[in-house]
């Protein structure tokens, strides 16, 4: 029988997760966002987990990938400065997402499997002290400097619940970049699907369960892997947000207002003088 009592012993019993999503942010975009309302309604629905919080890792500035295979001519990433900047207006609607700069500030670019390996072992700490500040200091902080990073996550109560679990949530183009000769290497891939596990959002022109089905080390562990599929498949990519702002065109609604009049003063992205 439904009752409250039950209600909250379930609550407090529930595994708790933090979802980590990695990448460019080259801009964060809307669908950045979605990814993660979509990540933690799915888990939350499984009733078997209970998200408490979202991280947004932006890589730093020696992520050459897009050098070597996008853009023969050169890096189109923005300085960290400016997509951490824009992450920061785009989750000021959000309380339950934060910025995490420890990964951009790196003096090199660091493989997925360590960012969360820092995370996690952040995680334990955290659950360990028990001293850490609540969300709310976040939003109060109106007379400190908008520049300043606040990396304060919830706190943890520590006692009798286990710590949090860390999952990495992505598309699922990151989840088939699996794929690429070179590109990950097994022993990360192993350990980010077996020892965390993955919140992965279906994306136009990608098919995760046929790509876990053709891989035994993902098939393996098949079930610390969450396929959530996005139904309205209005596919808005980074790479074409970019293209766009270079031609001079719109992208209201593609990215938060503020996102774009960031890009707008700060001239990214090759966006044309008026
Ligand atoms: N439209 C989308 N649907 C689902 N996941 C997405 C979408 N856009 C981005 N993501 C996911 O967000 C994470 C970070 O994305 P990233 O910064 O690489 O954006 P992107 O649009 O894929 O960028 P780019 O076009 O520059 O490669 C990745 O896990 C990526 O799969
Ligand atoms: O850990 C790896 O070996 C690894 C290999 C390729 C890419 N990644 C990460 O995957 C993310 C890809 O982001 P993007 O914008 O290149 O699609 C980014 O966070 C990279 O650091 C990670």
């Amino acid at each position: 029988m439904f009752s409250l009592h039950n209600l909250k012993r379930n609550m407090a019993t529930t595994p708790k997760v933090v979802l980590i999503a990695c990448g460019s942010f080259n801009p964060v975009t809307n669908m950045h966002m979605r990814m993660f309302e979509l990540g933690r309604d799915a888990l939350n629905k499984t009733g078997r987990f209970h998200v408490i919080e979202g991280i947004i890792s932006p890589v730093s500035d020696h992520y050459k990938k897009k050098a070597i295979t996008m853009n023969p001519l050169g890096s189109d990433l923005a300085p960290a400065k400016h997509r951490t900047h824009m992450i920061k207006q785009a989750i000021k609607t959000s309380d339950w997402i934060r910025l995490d700069t420890w990964e951009s500030e790196q003096s090199q670019w660091l493989e997925t499997e360590k960012v969360l390996t820092h995370h996690r072992e952040a995680l334990d700490s955290r659950y360990n002290a028990n001293i850490h500040p609540t969300p709310t200091k976040r939003r109060k902080k109106t007379k400190t400097n908008e520049d300043e990073v606040d990396n304060s996550a919830p706190r943890i109560v520590a006692g009798s619940e286990e710590p949090p679990v860390l999952k990495l949530l992505c598309g699922a183009d990151l989840l088939e970049s699996f794929g690429t000769p070179g590109l990950w290497s097994d022993e990360d891939i192993e350990t980010i699907v077996g020892k965390h596990g993955l919140v992965c959002i279906t994306r136009a022109g990608t098919n995760p369960q046929k790509f876990i089905y053709e891989s035994d080390m993902l098939t393996k562990f098949q079930e610390n892997i969450l396929i959530v599929t996005e139904w309205m498949t209005n596919e808005i990519s980074a790479t074409k947000v970019r293209r766009a702002l270079g031609r001079g065109e719109s992208v209201k609604y593609l990215l938060p207002d503020p996102v774009i009049d960031y890009i707008r003063e700060q001239r990214l992205y090759g966006v044309p003088d008026k």
